[in-house]
């Protein structure tokens, strides 16, 4: 067990990027921070986007990850003065929810003492997520793909072009991820199996080519954006820009709502998201956020 303090920060990520159903996702510069040191008893100072949830006591995903991982391996849970600054827009399809688990469990493996290395965190925390995507570009940073299995996770990252640009295009209403999988149906043709794995190999070659011109080809998908138009509604309006001026990619971003738009550099933004407000439904108020890709984690 240690009572040092403990530190760590955390990318928001964009996961599935279109064809990679719980396979890909690129990390993002918008992050989880939080310090945390033992103390008499819980307490936490939250900042950032979500205060309210961030900072409560009652029901919070960060002090039940912490519990629970604790709890399961049979060592005590220190009570913790917790410092929590977010930039990360929960239930918006950025990893919110991966960001969280991985610094609960990295926060129980400092406080209870338990030797775990990076894989077994990152294999804790996608075990809790159920899908290794978010969780792996989270913790490796980068382009990341990633698989799961009884032995743990799988994945390899690597650096995304540092000039591509991202942006997430967000609703005003969150939609948890449990239900935006619950659209998806058990079974598919071989047809649309066959476009998405097509699809995932060209993207993966997309990024390490950094061939932004292959992403309108590469970044269809017969899988699960079209079940999860229904309850992402900015899709279907914002799905056509891809290819067209300046927005080579489209894509929802993890489970959604928030779309994400790639573009090639820093110069493309202003005119995109003018061209993403006029493809929106009339009437719809959305918050692009404008985010540089994040780097591998060293
Ligand atoms: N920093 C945080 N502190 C506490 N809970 C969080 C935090 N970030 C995410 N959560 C929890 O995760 C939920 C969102 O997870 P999820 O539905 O998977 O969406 P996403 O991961 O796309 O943001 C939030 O409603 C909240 O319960
Ligand atoms: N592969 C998952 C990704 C969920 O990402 P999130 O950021 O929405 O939690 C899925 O598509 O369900």
């Amino acid at each position: 067990m240690s009572s040092e303090a403990f530190r760590i920060k955390l990318p928001a990520t964009s996961a599935n990027l279109g064809p990679g159903f719980d396979t890909l996702a690129l990390a993002l510069r918008l992050y989880l921070e939080v310090e945390a040191e033992a103390a008499a008893s819980f307490s936490i100072e939250a900042s950032g986007r979500n205060q309210d949830i961030c900072g409560a006591l009652e029901g919070n995903l960060l002090l039940e990850t912490y519990s629970k991982t604790l709890t399961a391996a049979g060592r005590p849970v220190t009570p913790l003065r917790l410092r929590v600054h977010n930039e990360i827009p929960l239930g918006m399809g950025c990893g919110s929810s991966a960001a969280v688990r991985l610094a609960g469990v990295s926060l129980a493996a400092h406080f209870g003492g338990l030797g775990w290395d990076g894989a077994r965190i990152l294999t804790e925390a996608s075990r809790l997520e159920g899908h290794p995507d978010n969780a792996a570009a989270c913790w490796l940073g980068g382009f990341t793909a990633s698989g799961m299995d009884e032995s743990g996770v799988q994945a390899v990252s690597f650096a995304a072009p540092a000039e591509w640009r991202a942006l997430v295009v967000m609703p005003q209403k969150p939609l948890a991820t449990t239900a935006s999988r619950a659209v998806l149906p058990e079974r598919y043709s071989r047809a649309d199996v066959v476009v998405n794995l097509q699809s995932v190999a060209l993207l993966t070659a997309a990024f390490a080519a950094r061939r932004a011109d292959l992403l309108v080809h590469a970044m269809r998908d017969r899988i699960h954006q079209p079940y999860r138009a229904e309850v992402c509604p900015l899709l279907p309006a914002l799905l056509p820009l891809a290819g067209q001026g300046g927005i080579p990619g489209v894509a929802l971003s993890g489970a959604g709502p928030a779309v994400l738009a790639l573009l090639a550099s820093e110069e493309d933004i202003a005119g995109a998201c003018e061209r993403i407000r006029e493809a929106l439904p009339r009437g719809e108020t959305v918050e692009i956020l404008a985010c540089e890709l994040a780097p591998r984690r060293e």
